[in-house]
């Protein structure tokens, strides 16, 4: 009992000694400012779930609850001073249902994902963000569609459902083709499903390139600076690859890859503080490159159903895919 009165000054002294050591920390230590910003940014994503979890339980499990968690979200850029720029959004067909498939640098990604996200449009998630709290219902309830990576048969299935799904309740899927988070400036090879998935319902492919982060974020280096930096979000400009097992082909490819050594990166505020617009053309190369890689490659899947496979498999030196849109 005697003891009680004696821990005030405890606490008080911890509270102080915290209270000189976070901001000393903070100032004085860039790891310690990107745990910070990172544990922040984990947390008040859980805190924000926490209160979205009942707005969105009202229509239950719905995709047009994304429009709720998007809202709710849309401010943490200013928290971080990362202003996010969208270019070319008019190549978003305007009401029909596509896949949309886009670079995974971090988590970061949600900020530039939730700022050009179209209505009726849900992400494939790896099926452990379910798992992540308040986090995880309220993505449920938003209608993610969640996958477990290591089971491809089960992940498949999930994937020809959701291809059903895209026709049939006029939905867009939102897809990381990498399959994993990749910050090292270039692009993992493509996992296939989103292609399976586009040519299974018949939709076009929508790419989006999100610009580097490696000016202001670097998790290797735990490195999250602040103020003047900027985070862009632009919609890769050539734009839609309609995939159209009929149409006449042409040579969309090669127009595309004319196209990859095009602007250089722009400044387009001089002063080092000011937001920056960094349009990192590399990436943007890459991420072109690879969707022309990756996107013949899925002629050559093996499809359960003859008839389907025999439509997919293009004739001697033909590209069935045609790109109905070039900026
Ligand atoms: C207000 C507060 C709110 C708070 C809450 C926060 C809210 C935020 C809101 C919302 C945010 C949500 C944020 C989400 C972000 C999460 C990001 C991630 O989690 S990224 C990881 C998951 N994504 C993927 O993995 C990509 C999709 N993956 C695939 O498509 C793969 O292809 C997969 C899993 C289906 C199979 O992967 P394999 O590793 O086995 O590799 P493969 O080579 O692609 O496939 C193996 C064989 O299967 C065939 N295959 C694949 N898909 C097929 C299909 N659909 N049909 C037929 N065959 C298929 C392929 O052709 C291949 O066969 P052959 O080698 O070609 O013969
Ligand atoms: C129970 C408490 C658990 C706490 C966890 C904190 C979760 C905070 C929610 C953050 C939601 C952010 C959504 C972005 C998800 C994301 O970027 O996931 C990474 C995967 O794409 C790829 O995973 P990986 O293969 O591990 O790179």
């Amino acid at each position: 009992m005697e003891l009680w009165p004696g821990i005030w000054p405890v606490l008080l002294l911890l509270f102080l000694l915290l209270l000189f050591l976070l901001p000393t920390l903070w100032f004085c230590s860039p790891s310690a400012k990107y745990f910070f910003k990172m544990a922040f940014y984990n947390g008040w994503i859980l805190f924000l779930a926490v209160l979205a979890i009942p707005v969105c339980a009202v229509r239950g499990r719905n995709v047009e609850n994304m429009k709720i968690l998007r809202l709710m979200l849309l401010h943490i850029k200013y928290l971080y001073g990362i202003r996010v720029e969208v270019r070319g959004a008019h190549h978003f067909p305007p009401s029909q249902p596509y896949v949309v498939v886009s670079n995974h640098q971090s988590s970061l990604d949600l900020l530039g994902m939730m700022e050009v996200l179209p209505g009726r449009c849900v992400p494939i998630a790896k099926r452990e963000l379910l798992w992540a709290g308040s986090a995880g219902l309220a993505c449920w309830l938003a209608g993610v569609i969640f996958i477990d990576r290591k089971r491809t048969g089960d992940a498949i299935s999930v994937m020809s459902e959701v291809a059903q799904t895209l026709l049939t309740q006029d939905v867009r899927v939102w897809v990381f083709p990498e399959g994993t988070r990749n910050h090292n400036g270039s692009m993992l090879p493509f996992k296939r499903g989103a292609f399976h998935l586009a040519v299974q319902a018949q939709v076009p492919i929508v790419p989006i390139v999100m610009s580097s982060y490696q000016d202001f974020y670097c998790k290797k280096e735990r490195r999250f600076t602040s103020a003047g930096f900027l985070k862009t979000s632009p919609l890769d400009p050539p734009p839609c690859h309609h995939l159209s097992l009929r149409d006449p082909p042409l040579a969309p490819w090669t127009d595309i890859s004319s196209r990859r050594n095009e602007s250089p990166p722009k400044r387009l505020h001089g002063s080092s503080l000011d937001p920056m617009i960094l349009l990192d053309s590399k990436l943007q190369a890459a991420g072109k490159k690879r969707l022309m890689e990756a996107i013949p490659l899925s002629h050559n899947f093996s499809s359960s159903s003859p008839s389907k496979s025999s439509l997919l498999v293009p004739s001697k030196g033909v590209s069935t895919f045609t790109c109905t849109h070039l900026h």
